[in-house]
Parts: structure tokens; sequence; C-alpha cells
């Protein structure tokens, strides 16, 4: 798929099992929205093939419309039309639409029911273009990064709800650049960077496998200068320290106890406090960073 002279999708080849939560996962212009806009028909690729329930999702649109629920980031309402009427009128053009009050209920709508499109919060313009997207009972709902500018209770309603959807038979696919949601809702996540598929799997599949894990420090008052090389001389050269911000930082390795212990005992020596120390294994994040040398998060 290319925008003029721009590449934006380079041999992407992915499938998504019926029934689950599938995940794009990738940084800003990695092509997420792009993969999303060409299987809801809203692009056609210069090559390949895109197949939708069976269907050519630009031959066959009108076949196919009623049978898909989008989420567009930034969602594409009316600006003045009120969040629950608005809701109301998409569930009037389905033949079997979900009970919009339970709806607004399940994701918190109700209090700005009565509110302009352009007066709502990103936040619940974000829940009401999800509502819009699955009020219509479709069998597969494309969501664009549906938690984008969500407080935290935001985006854990909506991962509920889209685990509802799930569990109501519904084939979700996701774009997200965060890759805690990823690990959080999807059963297979596709990673894709400038275009390119780079891995794909469950989320376990795609962390386990390796002895390397993780230690994240966060401290209570901006590190000393020079923490990362001070940290690595005194952990030795097995380790990678990767300073995240001026609070916290991530010790990747054979992260065990007892370097655990060491990190704990420099922090000592340095006077810092540690807000909490957590070792676990890699993250997709890391996954990330190993396949392409750079952050996730951008
Ligand atoms: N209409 C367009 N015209 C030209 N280039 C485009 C257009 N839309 C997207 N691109 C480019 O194609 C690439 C993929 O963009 P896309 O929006 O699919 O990425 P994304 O992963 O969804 O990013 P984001 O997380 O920022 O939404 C980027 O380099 C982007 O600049």
């Amino acid at each position: 798929m290319r925008y003029g002279d721009k590449v934006a999708l380079d041999g992407l080849s992915l499938e998504v099992a019926r029934g689950s939560i599938t995940a794009v996962l990738g940084p800003n212009g990695a092509g997420k929205t792009t993969t999303l806009e060409t299987c809801e028909g809203y692009r056609r690729p210069q090559s390949g093939t895109v197949r939708v329930l069976g269907l050519d999702p630009v031959r066959d649109r009108r076949a196919l419309l009623p049978r898909i629920g989008v989420m567009l980031q930034g969602s594409g309402a009316w600006s003045g039309a009120r969040a629950v009427e608005m809701l109301r009128h998409v569930a009037s053009l389905h033949a079997h639409p979900v009970d919009v009050d339970l709806l607004v209920e399940r994701l918190g709508l109700a209090d700005c029911g009565r509110t302009p499109y352009r007066r709502l919060s990103g936040g619940q313009q974000q829940r009401l273009g999800l509502a819009m997207a699955v009020v219509g009972r479709p069998e597969l709902v494309f969501v664009d990064e549906p938690t984008a500018g969500m407080d935290p209770q935001a985006r854990r309603d909506t991962w509920a709800l889209l685990e509802e959807v799930r569990r109501d038979g519904v084939t979700v696919v996701l774009t997200t650049h965060y890759m805690d949601e990823a690990e959080q809702l999807a059963d297979t996540v596709h990673i894709i960077d400038r275009g390119r598929l780079v891995a794909s799997g469950s989320p376990t599949e795609l962390t386990r496998g390796s002895q390397v894990s993780t230690i994240r420090l966060v401290v209570t008052r901006p590190f000393p200068p020079g923490a990362p090389a001070s940290l690595t001389a005194a952990l030795g050269p097995d380790v990678v320290v990767r300073l995240i911000d001026e609070l916290s930082l991530v010790v990747t390795g054979p992260a065990d106890a007892s370097t655990l212990a060491r990190v704990s005992r420099w922090c000592e020596e340095q006077g810092v406090l540690p807000e909490s120390l957590h070792l676990g294994t890699r993250s997709l994040e890391d996954v990330f960073l190993d396949l392409t040398g750079r952050e996730l998060a951008v």
C-alpha cells in the first residue's frame, strides 16, 4: 500500500482468527491505521489481496458493511449532535442493535448523554466512537487506538467492554501503540514496524523462550548524574541499563535475585530511594526493541 511514493505497507501478510482479539501493535507511522483502513475498504492497495469475512472490502462493500463495526481515530461524528441521540440514530440503522441504554451505562456515558459531541472530553469521544462501532452487533469490529487519550479508569472500562464484545463471539481487531494494552487484551499480537510485519504470536509466545528478564527500578527523586554508567559498572558486562526517564530505568539481562540485591545495594550507595523494584520477564516492548533496535514508545 503506497501513498504516492511513500510505501506505507510493504508485503504485510497477516490473518485474524474468528472470535479472537487481535492487536496490530507498532509505533507511530508504522502503518496500523493504513492496515485497518485497507481492511475496512477505505483504501485499495496497489497490490496484494485483502479478504474480510471472505469478502473483498472494496468490491463487496455493500455486503460487508452491515457485518462490520468501525471505530475510526477521531470518530467521524457530527460535532453538534448529542452523544446518546447520535448513538440511537446509529442503532436505528441496524436490524438487531444492542440495548442503547445498557451500552451507555456500560461505557460510563450516562452523565454526558445530552452533551453535544464537540463538548465531550477526548476519552468520552473515544468511548462514544466505540459504542457506535459495536451497537449494530457486528461480526467483526475494527478499532483504531481505542484508548488513546483516556485516563486509567476509562482504559480499563474500555478493555472490559472489548472483552465482553469478544465473549459475545465478535472478532475484534484493534491497533495500539500501548504494549500493555496488547498484552492485556490480545489473543494474538502482530507487531509491525515501517509497514512490515516483524513478529506475530500470543503475548506469551512473543515474550517467553528467553533467559533474559527485566528489572524495573522507579525512584522517588531524580537519579544522580551518570547513574546508568555507575549501575552498569556495579552489575557487570552481562546486563544492559536503559534510562527511561529521570525517575526510572530498566535493567535487562540475567536478572536474578543476586542482580536484584546488587541493584538495591547500588541504590543505598547512591542515596536514592526506590519507589518500586520489579523483577519480571521480557515485555512486548523489549521484544520490539530486540527486533528493531528502537523503542516502541515514541
Ligand atoms: N494520506 C496519506 N498520505 C501520505 N502519507 C500517508 C497518508 N496516511 C499515512 N501516511 C504515511 O504512511 C505511513 C503509515 O501511516 P499510518 O497512519 O498507517 O501509521 P500508524 O501506525 O497508524 O501511525 P499512528 O500511530 O501515528 O496513527 C506513515 O509514514 C504516514 O506518514
